[in-house]
């Protein structure tokens, strides 16, 4: 059971852009395929295989990232695994209350063929990035009829594995009609801080393509990373940007073109990137400034989170009201990778739901 805050906020329709498919799977679903694949793992109860995966207290980026190891093998390289938890996830947004969400993963972390190395130790088997690509969709897409809401996908490139990357900007341009909105720069800023030439390449090709970009920068990484993601990258959003508080000039200038910043407020606690004081956490000045900026989950997985913990917490600890609830989901609705018409039916869905609507009526 996630953890949680008592009494919940605002249940009302939200818009979520920042989270990691492989971050959010159901540790039963884990335990599952596991049993079914004949794979062993530390625990057999989902209580226990939750201790095992989650971040307990703050660590580092590194170390977080290090949690995936824990059961990325058992998924991995399984068309019905792959599928399942596509489609579970949607279910479980549905849950929350999200009605439109952006969902991102790394197609070369759960494929085992066409990939160089084969991930998490993997014997090579059948399973490429182009196809996890296909059997996300497709659980996507079924979860979407069931649960009626809308899910996108974003593509990631891994910081380490520049050699990936004008694969993932292939992909966006062939799935951009089946689900995949955008590409994303996703893994450790704090070891590999400047974006390599492939990465600068498949960014290039994206903006070539009209493929929308968001780049992970700022989180742990210093100023300079946002700056790169904005300018060199040419970045439409920032993953997490709490740094680029650092930097004053360059801060009014996101300001002044209003970017978006996708915000993670438990995840930046338990990932190190912020002072673990909620009272001191940098989207408290976002809000302040007026900033687009977004409320999202990250990996509600590893931080045995859910979004209405990222909701309370801002209520709570930051002093979020209803109004600045509705505010920072419409903003995330004007941010978000669809296309303009669709966009235009979300922002109209909100604003009924939050009595926001102009009546035409005389
Ligand atoms: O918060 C994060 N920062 C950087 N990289 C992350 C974060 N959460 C997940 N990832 C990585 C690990 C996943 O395997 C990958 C693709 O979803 O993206």
């Amino acid at each position: 059971m996630a953890q949680q805050l008592s009494g919940e906020v605002f249940t009302k329709p939200k818009v979520e852009l920042h989270v990691h498919l492989d971050g959010a799977i159901r540790v039963q679903t884990i335990l599952d395929v596991a049993e079914r694949r004949g794979i062993s793992l530390p625990a057999d109860t989902v209580e226990e295989m939750t201790q095992v995966i989650i971040l307990q207290k703050p660590a580092t980026l590194t170390e977080f990232l290090g949690k995936f190891a824990e059961y990325m093998h058992v998924i991995a390289g399984d068309r019905e695994a792959i599928k399942r938890i596509a489609y579970e996830f949607v279910e479980d947004k549905a849950r929350e209350g999200v009605v439109y969400v952006e969902v991102r993963y790394s197609p070369h972390f759960l494929a085992n063929t066409q990939v160089d190395p084969i991930p998490w130790d993997q014997e090579e088997g059948d399973v490429s990035p182009d196809e996890v690509v296909r059997l996300v969709n497709k659980g996507l897409n079924e979860g979407e009829r069931t649960f009626n809401i809308k899910a996108r996908s974003i593509l990631c490139c891994m910081r380490h594995m520049p050699s990936w990357s004008m694969n993932v900007v292939e992909m966006c341009k062939k799935y951009r009609h089946e689900g995949v909105v955008a590409i994303d720069l996703a893994g450790d800023e704090s070891l590999n801080c400047e974006a390599y030439p492939g990465h600068r390449m498949a960014y290039e090709e994206a903006v070539r393509c009209g493929i929308h970009r968001t780049v992970h920068a700022g989180e742990v990484g210093p100023p300079s990373v946002v700056k790169e993601a904005v300018e060199v990258l040419k970045a439409e959003r920032v993953g997490h940007g709490y740094r680029t508080l650092e930097d004053k000039d360059l801060y009014q200038e996101l300001l002044a073109q209003n970017m978006h910043f996708e915000v993670c407020p438990i995840s930046s606690k338990l990932t190190g990137a912020c002072d673990p004081d909620f009272t001191k956490h940098p989207v408290i000045r976002f809000r302040e400034d007026k900033a687009n900026y977004s409320l999202n989950t990250d990996d509600p997985l590893i931080f045995n989170s859910s979004l209405h913990l990222d909701y309370s917490t801002a209520h709570k600890y930051m002093g979020f009201t209803e109004e600045e609830f509705k505010r920072l989901n419409i903003s995330s609705a004007k941010s978000c990778f669809l296309p303009e018409e669709e966009k235009e039916d979300l922002l109209n869905k909100l604003y009924e739901a939050y009595g926001m609507l102009q009546s035409t009526a005389f």
